[in-house]
């Protein structure tokens, strides 16, 4: 073969190549969010790098963080999702949580279950109006009402992620159930008793005091309406004084923007200080559920296939610089939460039941106001 052909098979079996790699391959979980799609959320280009130090520096020890500016939590939460949300989207779906995997069965059938969930739990149907407290991209929120023919309210703090999550509500036919807003579940723009029902699927676990966004929540829900929430929380295998154990928590708390995880055992008393009454607190990782790890643990070689993909991309300038650093950030992160849970210390789905007292009056104080 003359050099000149030699050269342009290699060019088109290169260029063939990359367009596997990137358009093919790039499109992981869910088809429809590529790598090549990679944006960081609201925060321009040259921005990325500068905004993912801030965060880093903020969030690196949570516990104290929390303690000496809780005010500033959630602007860094917002920025922790300006830099994350795509990358969620393309290697995880539009479902930001964990679920027991299920024997047989899909981690999209086992998702979708753990959310359907909630219907029952909080008794939604048809002309009721539901809050979802953290509502990320959505998914959670179109399962729920498709489920129940119910209206959704979600809230994000996260602009970005309204933007996404209207976009996939039209695109799912499910715009007349599924609504939007963006806010801060801190201080909520809804008007007392306006919902027959809520749930918060970790998110909740952002806050800087879970007793400011229950007290939040049980202002706007009707009285005798009902609240479950699936939390992040130390389980009781946790050991304050095992430097192992310290670790993993701190490195799940910096690498998902938590301001200090609590323990299991102060989130019914949270619940009740602000007037809830407390029907049931369940952790549903237990056996026999099927552990949530191993949809994390199984994706190794994804994982390096990710990384290559975002440093080939970044080499390119298609991606942002910065994508590289906020991926290695969220493989460090995987690496705690599997620690977490092979070693029981931890749990993304301790559930939580509680109702607004029939005869409630309305908003009632969190303890510092
Ligand atoms: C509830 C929260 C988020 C929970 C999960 C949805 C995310 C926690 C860690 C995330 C991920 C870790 C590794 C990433 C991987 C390196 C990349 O190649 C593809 C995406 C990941 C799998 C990513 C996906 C989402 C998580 C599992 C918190 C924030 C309260
Ligand atoms: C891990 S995601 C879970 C999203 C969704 N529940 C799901 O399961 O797909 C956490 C969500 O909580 C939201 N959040 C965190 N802090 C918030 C705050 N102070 N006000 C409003 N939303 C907040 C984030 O923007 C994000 O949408």
């Amino acid at each position: 073969m003359e050099t000149a052909a030699m050269v342009w098979t290699a060019a088109v079996a290169a260029v063939g190549l990359i367009y596997w790699f990137v358009w093919v391959m790039g499109a992981a979980e869910v088809k429809g969010k590529r790598a090549v799609d990679l944006k960081m959320g609201s925060i321009t280009r040259d921005k990325v790098e500068d905004k993912y130090r801030q965060y880093w520096s903020f969030f690196r020890r949570p516990k104290e963080t929390a303690e000496a500016s809780s005010e500033n939590v959630p602007v860094f939460v917002d920025t922790f999702y300006n830099l994350v949300t795509d990358i969620y989207e393309w290697g995880w779906g539009q479902s930001f949580h964990f679920s027991p995997s299920i024997p047989g069965r899909s981690h999209r059938d086992a998702t979708r279950l753990h959310e359907e969930r909630v219907v029952d739990l909080v008794g939604a149907r048809p002309g009721h109006r539901v809050l979802d407290v953290g509502c990320g991209v959505g998914g959670p929120m179109r399962a729920i009402a498709a489920r129940s023919g119910a209206h959704v309210v979600g809230i994000t703090i996260n602009e970005y992620q309204v933007g996404r999550a209207r976009a996939h509500n039209k695109k799912s036919g499910l715009d007349a159930l599924c609504e939007v807003v963006c806010g801060n579940f801190l201080e909520m723009p809804f008007p007392d008793s306006s919902f027959d029902g809520a749930y918060s699927i970790e998110a909740t676990c952002h806050a800087p005091r879970l007793e400011d966004v229950y007290a939040e929540i049980f202002r706007v829900l009707k009285p005798g309406a009902l609240y479950v929430s699936y939390e992040w929380v130390t389980t009781a295998l946790y050991r304050a004084d095992d430097p192992d154990h310290v670790e993993t928590i701190h490195g799940i708390e910096r690498g998902d923007a938590l301001p200090g995880l609590r323990a299991h055992d102060e989130i019914a008393s949270i619940a009740r200080k602000v007037g809830f009454e407390v029907l049931d607190e369940r952790d549903l990782a237990r056996p026999p559920a099927g552990p949530w790890w191993t949809r994390l643990k199984m994706g190794r070689i994804a994982y390096w296939r990710n990384h290559i993909l975002v440093s080939v991309l970044t080499l390119l300038r298609i991606a942002p610089k910065g994508v590289v650093e906020v991926h290695e950030m969220l493989y460090e992160t995987a690496r705690h939460l599997t620690r977490g849970g092979e070693t029981g210390i931890f749990t993304p789905m301790d559930m939580i039941l509680c109702r607004k007292p029939p005869f409630a009056a309305g908003h009632q104080e969190s303890s510092s106001s």
